[in-house]
């Protein structure tokens, strides 16, 4: 049986770096934003869901970011402290940036998309002198999200974290998270999220994010040959998500996993990503079988997408295990 080695000696478990924003999900479902009258704030920003969902299941979590020097920042931070999430890492802006928002439109379960007002946001303004080698040299495992790629400081602040990573045997996990607005176009995306992923131990990302990545090479759709690609660099797990389809594994011992999905009621489809990431980390880090994590990544993937939040919803351990108990797992055909 495959499992990820993680140092032992260290007082945290995980600690992201990225995003933190806003989400303002439409109160009113089944329709178009246009027709939206109101909005319920949480906080969002994909390593912020993920670093949220894994303290939520009982991981001792960390976070590198920068908010905004307002209501919004102070709520945040308010947040990240109220679910036992180490803010040591985050720090404040001094510039008069503002904190990105992520509009969500429900238009049906399964047509959502996602309004991001990102100019002059925070959470790019995040520069090296924001990262500590020593709040990195404690923690088991590090994780970057694509986005904190896509503009300068937040770019070099994230390759400064992976060299410190790479250099006290942090694990580095990296969640694709591709979101287009953010970037000025599809090479430089490719560009920066290989020159991170050449550096990381576990790569995770819809197929979508992983062709995005490898326009150069076109191994578009094939699985196998993204994952060997990965595995002639640092990588140890490639974790290839295939939405309402499921998910693939594979482990650079040449094996591999699927999991299907448990089907739920969806309200909305944002936020799987997210839940599976922060569950399936959970699973890594108790020495879980591959399968065994993807699927309780999968559990709360389902959670998640059947109600109205991301980070709110993040489910703890009990509550998986509870879902689990009645749900049934449908494998892809
Ligand atoms: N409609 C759905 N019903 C149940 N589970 C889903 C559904 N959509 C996604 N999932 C689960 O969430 C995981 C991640 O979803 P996916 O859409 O692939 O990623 P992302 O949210 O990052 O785009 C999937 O691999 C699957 O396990
Ligand atoms: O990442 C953002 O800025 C938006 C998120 O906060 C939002 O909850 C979302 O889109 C979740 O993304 P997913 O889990 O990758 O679907």
């Amino acid at each position: 049986m495959y499992h990820l080695d993680f140092r032992s000696d260290r007082s945290m478990d995980l600690v992201g770096i990225g995003r933190l924003c806003i989400d303002l999900n439409a109160d009113q479902f089944n329709r178009p934003m246009e027709e939206t009258t109101s909005f319920t704030k949480y906080v969002g920003g994909s390593p912020a869901n993920i670093a949220i969902g894994a303290a939520r299941l009982g991981l001792k979590s960390g976070f590198i970011g920068k908010v905004s020097d307002d209501q919004m920042g102070r709520y945040i931070q308010k947040y990240l402290k109220e679910n036992q999430i180490d803010v040591n890492g985050v720090s404040v802006d001094d510039t008069g940036a503002v904190t990105g928002l992520a509009f969500t439109e429900i238009k049906s379960p399964e047509d959502c998309s996602i309004l991001m007002y990102r100019d002059n946001v925070a959470d790019l303004k995040l520069n090296p002198s924001n990262v500590s080698e020593e709040y990195i040299q404690q923690t088991k495992a590090l994780l970057i999200s694509g986005t904190a790629l896509a503009a300068s400081p937040s770019r070099e602040a994230v390759f400064l974290a992976l060299d410190y990573a790479k250099k006290h045997e942090v694990t580095v996990i990296f969640d694709l998270d591709y979101r287009a607005y953010t970037w000025k176009n599809e090479q430089e995306t490719a560009v920066y999220y290989n020159l991170a992923a050449e550096k990381c131990d576990v790569i995770i990302g819809t197929r979508e994010e992983f062709d995005m990545m490898e326009q150069f090479e076109n191994y578009s759709q094939d699985d196998h040959r993204t994952a060997k690609k990965w595995f002639g660099y640092c990588a140890e797990i490639v974790v290839i998500k295939h939405g309402s389809e499921g998910s693939i594994a594979y482990t650079k011992d040449g094996q591999s996993e699927r999991s299907g999905i448990f089907p739920t009621k969806v309200l909305k489809t944002f936020g799987a990503g997210d839940a599976y990431a922060s569950s399936f980390i959970y699973g890594l880090m108790n020495g879980w079988e591959l399968k065994k994590a993807m699927e309780f990544g999968s559990a709360s993937a389902s959670i998640v997408i059947s109600k109205h939040s991301c980070s709110d919803a993040m489910p703890t351990v009990a509550e998986i295990n509870e879902f689990l108990q009645t749900a049934s797992i449908s494998e892809k055909q």
